[in-house]
């Protein structure tokens, strides 16, 4: 499945109902725009163009907010809102030196230009359940000056979000439409809602080998089933065998982030210190309510020769 330039529609006229089961609305304009779809049900999703970012999901007939946003996020298009799920491309972290992506800023350009809004479809399946599917796009023409110079490699990206009774599913497909191979890495920046991260536990992790970002880059092996936050935690877990990671709260499962075609897992809560000095992080104890997983491909590189297509994504499942 890849993004076919000849095939792009504009959405931003189309009429705004998908039917009885949904309905898809375009609200504000400029930077600030966003596309909110609501199930009959009354599940929703929040998307803003500015980074593709999910600002809301919401589940339990409305009623449960799945996603934390900080108080303090921009939503204006001026940076890179500090929640929801930002899109991290081409490069996760600070890029490396002597690479394609070294001249771009921490975790890339996607979670900062403007996406096109490609389009709604919505289903129902054998068991009477339906979904909305939104789906936006961005180009190498979309780019600021600035992207397009950091990183002069010709791209299409298509990101799809699909909103169920019980879940969202976010998948995205990068293809090369340049003359000349690139490498990528690409990371889903989830900021899961909780309600007492001491009473939070992450299960799927055991045995697998992660980098430690609070310990100076240093290689160890989760030991344990559980991984409890106590403390600030930013780990990147590589090449998971499964599927799967459960957030466990009060000994219930709340979410199951279930990764597709993506191999790595980064676990992140800035806890006191860091939180403080984020500008855009509120309230400042807001890290007692949520925590990052964020599923990706940031191991080393995605490599795309000319015409090829990558897709990979994740499913998250909440309990509420
Ligand atoms: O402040 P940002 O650029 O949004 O990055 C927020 C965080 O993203 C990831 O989780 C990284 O592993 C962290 O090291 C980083 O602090």
């Amino acid at each position: 499945m890849g993004v076919e330039r000849a095939n792009r529609p504009s959405a931003l006229s189309a009429p705004t109902a998908t039917g009885p089961s949904a309905t898809v609305d375009i609200v504000g304009s400029g930077p600030s725009s966003k596309v909110v779809a609501t199930l009959a049900s009354g599940e929703s999703v929040e998307v803003l163009l500015y980074g593709a970012t999910v600002t809301s999901w919401k589940s339990n007939g409305g009623k449960t907010e799945n996603l934390w946003l900080s108080e303090k996020a921009a939503l204006d298009g001026s940076k890179a809102v500090r929640g929801g799920i930002p899109v991290v491309f081409p490069v996760f972290g600070p890029p490396p030196k002597d690479h394609t992506t070294s001249s771009l800023p921490q975790h890339g350009f996607a979670r900062s230009s403007r996406w096109e809004f490609l389009g709604k479809s919505a289903s129902e399946d054998a068991l009477g359940s339906n979904s909305v599917k939104l789906d936006f796009g961005l180009y190498t023409s979309g780019l600021s000056e600035d992207a397009r110079k950091a990183w002069p490699l010709d791209f299409g990206l298509q990101y799809s979000v699909t909103l169920a009774k019980d879940s969202l599913q976010t998948v995205v497909s990068v293809r090369n439409e340049g003359g000349q191979s690139f490498e990528f890495q690409f990371l889903l920046h989830t900021y899961l809602k909780v309600k007492d991260i001491s009473k939070v536990s992450i299960k799927g992790l055991m045995g697998v080998e992660y980098v430690d970002k609070v310990l100076n880059a240093s290689t160890h092996n989760q030991s344990d089933m559980d991984l409890k936050i106590t403390g600030e935690v930013d780990r990147v877990y590589k090449g998971i065998p499964q599927d799967t990671t459960t957030v466990v709260e009060d000994e219930k499962p709340r979410f199951d982030v279930v990764r597709d075609n993506l191999q790595d897992t980064v676990v992140w809560n800035p806890w006191t210190e860091k939180a403080a000095a984020m500008g855009d992080f509120a309230p400042k104890e807001g890290f007692k309510q949520m925590v990052c997983v964020e599923v990706g491909t940031v191991n080393g590189w995605q490599k795309l020769e000319k015409g090829e297509v990558f897709e990979g994504g994740q499913t998250i499942k909440s309990f509420l």
